[in-house]
């Protein structure tokens, strides 16, 4: 690609970002709120569609037809945070070129070059990647590209899926994760026959306590889900049709299923980015507090960034939304002010789940911070329940709550950010959830 600037010195562009998802589409906003967008700025996408608001691929994207679904253009980006929705037309109108389904196959710092799978060379000024993430697949010889088997990144994995849950029976989830516990939920609600399939021994293990765990598998289980838990796949097997017809344990028991969702993980998209720097330890592009990676004028944000969590001291990866939003609202501000403004993120994660109408018992939680120390967990999931994460010196590390008020939640990240000591026995002894969030605000 030595001569390629030359050759194509049309094609020269001042911002290219690279990958069209959640970043991007906040990325692009901040590019156009600092009126550096117009005519400056290029998106080159693999998908087909502008960015939108990858959260809703799990939860309204899978409510039955009769349900109301989501649909794009509902959730382009940045109406999950209450901004305005960016449609195709949002771009052409503020001069934003995007390219779609033409994802970037090279990449050569030394010629500031980008070359798409369509073959288009692009030169770049500042360059930023935000590829995300891809979901982790089950190798081929064990059944994992059988059809019938399902992976879910983008809005056509979605659509696949929607496509099978319409003429689904039985399925299986693989994965005790975020996926595996959106999709189930997603699946009652098309009253299908739900098993979830994971190797360890309770759902959420990255993030729930046993005891939470439990009370939301109950919950699972009372709306007919069953679990296989301490169980890893042998192999998904075809039917005469070719299709996946069951997935056999490594124990030999054999699970039947029609449709199978696979939720066992993302892997960072660093691919063809290699050279610019890859954390051993977390993968993903290595960056520092202002996004910039080692090479000048090279920048990474969202899943595929691992950046310095200044609060905890180390280098971390978050495959969260709330952190795609302010990753890039952070790097492009600093990079289009010259402000030398560190990163100094707080953890959110959260989810939501049986939100169709009809269903018995809607459950949204939300967790700040790090869990970290021991736990004290406070109320029956009456709907309410809380659990306090608490280091050795008695400061509240991390919090987590089901089913809390918007005022509620609001205490949360001030809690996880100032993280106060806390009197452990009085939070033990707390009555209820708010009597126990009080305690804790108490300390602030
Ligand atoms: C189904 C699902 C549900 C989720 N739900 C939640 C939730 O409820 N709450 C939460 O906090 N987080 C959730 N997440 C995580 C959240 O969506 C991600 O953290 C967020 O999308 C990351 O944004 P990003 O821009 O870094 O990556 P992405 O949004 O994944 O965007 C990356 C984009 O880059 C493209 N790309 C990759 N390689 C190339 C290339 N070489 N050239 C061009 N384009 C490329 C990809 O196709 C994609 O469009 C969910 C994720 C998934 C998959
Ligand atoms: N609400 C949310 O924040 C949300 C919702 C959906 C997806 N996501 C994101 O999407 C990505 C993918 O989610 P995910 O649920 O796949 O990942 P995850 O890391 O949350 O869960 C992966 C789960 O897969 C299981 N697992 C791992 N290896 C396995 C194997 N070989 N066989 C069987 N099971 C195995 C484990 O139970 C593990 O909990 C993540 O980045 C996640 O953060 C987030
Ligand atoms: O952050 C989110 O964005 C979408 C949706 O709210 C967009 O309409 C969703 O489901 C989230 O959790």
């Amino acid at each position: 690609m030595a001569s390629a600037a030359a050759v194509f010195d049309n094609q020269n562009r001042e911002y290219v970002i690279v990958g069209g998802g959640n970043a991007a589409g906040y990325a692009a906003r901040t590019f156009v709120e600092h009126g550096m967008a117009d005519g400056r700025l290029c998106i080159v996408s693999k998908e087909a569609v502008p960015p939108y608001e990858r959260p809703a691929l799990t939860k309204g994207y899978l409510f039955p037809p009769e349900k109301k679904p989501a649909r794009l253009p509902g959730f382009h980006t940045c109406v999950g945070s209450g901004g305005q929705r960016q449609t195709a037309e949002w771009y052409k109108e503020n001069g934003i070129e995007v390219l779609y389904e033409d994802p970037v196959e090279a990449f050569d710092g030394k010629t500031q070059t980008l070359k798409t799978s369509s073959g288009k060379i692009l030169k770049y000024g500042s360059l930023i990647i935000s590829t995300g993430c891809a979901a982790a697949r089950l190798p081929e010889k064990i059944g994992g590209d059988l059809p019938g088997v399902h992976y879910i990144r983008d809005v056509a994995d979605a659509d696949s899926l929607v496509s099978s849950l319409g003429k689904a029976k039985k399925i299986v989830v693989i994965g005790g994760g975020y996926i595996g516990m959106e999709v189930a939920a997603a699946a009652c609600g098309w009253n299908l026959d739900t098993t979830i399939i994971f190797p360890e021994d309770h759902i959420m293990p990255r993030l729930f306590t046993p005891s939470l765990a439990k009370k939301y598998e109950e919950l699972y289980e009372q709306n007919g889900v069953k679990f296989v838990k301490g169980a890893l796949i042998d192999k998904l097997d075809a039917g005469s049709d070719g299709r996946v017809s069951s997935a056999i344990l490594k124990d030999g028991s054999v699970v039947e299923a029609d449709t199978v969702i696979v939720g066992i993980g993302a892997k960072p998209s660093v691919s063809p980015f290699e050279a610019v720097g890859v954390n051993i330890e977390v993968g993903g592009i290595e960056v520092d507090s202002m996004f910039r990676t080692s090479i000048p004028s090279i920048f990474a944000i969202g899943d595929v960034a691992a950046f310095p969590l200044k609060m905890y001291d180390r280098i971390a990866r978050v495959e969260h939304v709330d952190h795609a939003r302010k990753s890039a609202q952070h790097c492009i501000e600093t990079l289009l002010t010259s402000q030398a403004k560190a990163y100094d993120y707080l953890p959110y994660f959260y989810s939501r789940v049986f939100e169709y109408e009809g269903s018995s018992r809607k459950i949204w939680w939300q967790f700040y911070g790090d869990n970290v120390g021991e736990t004290i967990e406070v109320g029956n999931f009456d709907p309410k329940i809380a659990t306090f994460w608490i280091d050795s010196d008695s400061r509240l590390k991390g919090v987590f709550l089901e089913s809390g008020t918007s005022e509620e939640f609001s205490l949360l990240p001030k809690l996880a950010r100032s993280q106060p000591i806390v009197d452990k026995a009085k939070l033990k002894s707390a009555t209820s959830v708010e009597d126990a969030l009080e305690i804790a605000r108490s300390s602030l």
